[in-house]
C-alpha cells in the first residue's frame, strides 16, 4: 500500500478527429459538414486501478473512441455543445462507477464552395483560423456545465487607441500613446446558465454567433484606452445580450504594433508604418460575471498567443 495520497484523476482518449456529413435533400446532394476534435476525460471510482492494477472498474480508453463515432451515426452532430452533452450523459448514466464525464470539443469551420451553376453542395473551403470551443461536465450530483468559447480569432482596430498615464519607475521606457494599433487574438470561453444548458431545444449555433458578434462589436466600437478597457466592454456586451450567459473569461494577448522609426531616412512617420512583432506579447485576462452568480471558468489555463 502506497503511503502517498491518490489525489484528482482522470482518463479517456483525448482528440478524437471526427468529421460527420449529413445529406440533405430529396437525393442527398445538399451535404453539411461538422469537423470536430472531441476528448473525454472519465472521473469516478478509479482507486484500484491506480493502486492495486484491478481493471474491473476501466472502460478502456479505446471503447470511449469508439463511443463517440457511434454517436456521430446514431445521434447526429447537432452542434459541439449538443453531442457533448450526450456524450456526457451517456457515460455518466451507463456505467455506475462513472461518476463525472468532462467532454472537451473543438470545431473547425469550413464554408461551402457554391458554384451556381452545380446541383451538388459537397466542396467547402476551410474557413479562417478561428476555432469554436466547448466543455461540458456531467455528474449527477451537480448537473449539466456548458461552457462555449473560441479561440484564435485575430483583430485589429488601426485607430481608435490609446495607452497613457500609466505608472512610471525607473525601468519604464515606454513612451505614452495617443494613436496606436490595437491587435489581439481572442481566446473566449463563456458560462451558460442551468435553464440553457438543461433545454434541449437550445440553439447552440445561434448562441455562438451572437455572443461572437457582441464580442466584436464590442471590440470594434470601443475608443479604447488600455486592453483591459477593451476586455471589460466585450464581455459586458455579451452580458448585455445575451442572457443565456453568465459568465464570460477573455485572454486577449496584446499583439504589439511598433511604429518604426523612419527619421533616419528623412521621413515623418505618422502612424502610418509600423513593426508587428509576434513576441513577446502583454497577456490581459478577465473574467466579468452576473452580479449573485459564483464564477466557474478555471482561470489557469494557459492559452499562448
Ligand atoms: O493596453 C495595454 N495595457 C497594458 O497594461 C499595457 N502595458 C504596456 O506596456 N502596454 C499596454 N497596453
Amino acid at each position: 500500500m502506497s503511503k502517498h495520497v491518490l489525489a484528482q484523476n482522470q482518463y479517456g482518449k483525448a482528440e478524437n478527429r471526427i468529421v460527420a456529413v449529413t445529406r440533405k435533400g430529396s437525393d442527398g446532394a445538399w451535404h453539411e459538414i461538422r469537423d470536430l476534435n472531441v476528448s473525454v476525460a472519465l472521473r469516478g471510482e478509479y482507486r484500484d486501478v491506480h493502486l492495486t492494477g484491478d481493471n474491473g472498474n476501466c472502460l478502456p480508453t479505446d471503447t470511449t473512441k469508439n463511443t463517440v463515432y457511434a454517436f456521430a451515426k446514431e445521434h447526429g452532430v447537432a452542434s459541439p455543445e449538443a453531442f457533448g452533452i450526450l456524450l456526457a450523459k451517456h457515460f455518466v448514466t451507463s456505467q455506475a462507477v462513472i461518476h463525472e464525464a468532462q467532454i472537451r470539443v473543438e470545431e473547425y469551420a469550413w464554408e461551402r464552395i457554391s458554384v451556381p451553376t452545380r446541383k451538388e453542395q459537397h466542396s467547402f473551403a476551410r474557413k479562417g483560423q478561428e476555432v469554436r470551443t466547448a466543455q461540458i461536465t456531467y455528474s449527477a450530483n451537480t448537473g449539466l456545465q456548458v461552457l462555449s468559447g473560441l479561440k484564435d480569432l485575430t483583430v485589429m482596430n488601426s485607430t481608435n487607441s490609446e495607452f497613457h498615464g500609466f505608472i512610471k519607475d525607473r525601468y519604464t521606457t515606454l513612451k505614452e500613446a495617443y494613436d496606436r494599433i490595437l491587435a489581439t487574438k481572442v481566446a473566449a470561453r463563456w458560462a451558460n446558465s442551468a435553464p440553457a444548458a438543461a433545454d434541449e431545444e437550445h440553439d447552440w449555433d445561434r448562441s455562438y454567433q451572437k455572443v461572437r458578434r457582441h464580442m466584436l462589436e464590442a471590440f470594434a466600437e470601443t475608443y479604447s484606452h488600455s486592453l483591459q478597457q477593451t476586455l471589460h466592454a466585450m464581455a459586458d456586451r455579451v452580458l448585455d445580450n445575451v442572457s443565456t450567459v453568465n459568465e464570460v473569461r477573455l485572454n486577449l494577448p496584446n499583439k504589439h504594433h511598433f511604429l518604426v522609426d523612419l527619421e533616419p531616412f528623412g521621413l515623418k512617420n505618422d502612424n502610418e508604418v509600423y513593426f508587428a512583432a509576434d513576441r513577446m506579447y502583454g497577456l490581459i485576462e478577465g473574467t466579468v460575471h452576473r452580479d449573485g452568480v459564483q464564477p466557474v471558468i478555471a482561470t489557469s489555463d494557459w492559452i499562448t498567443a
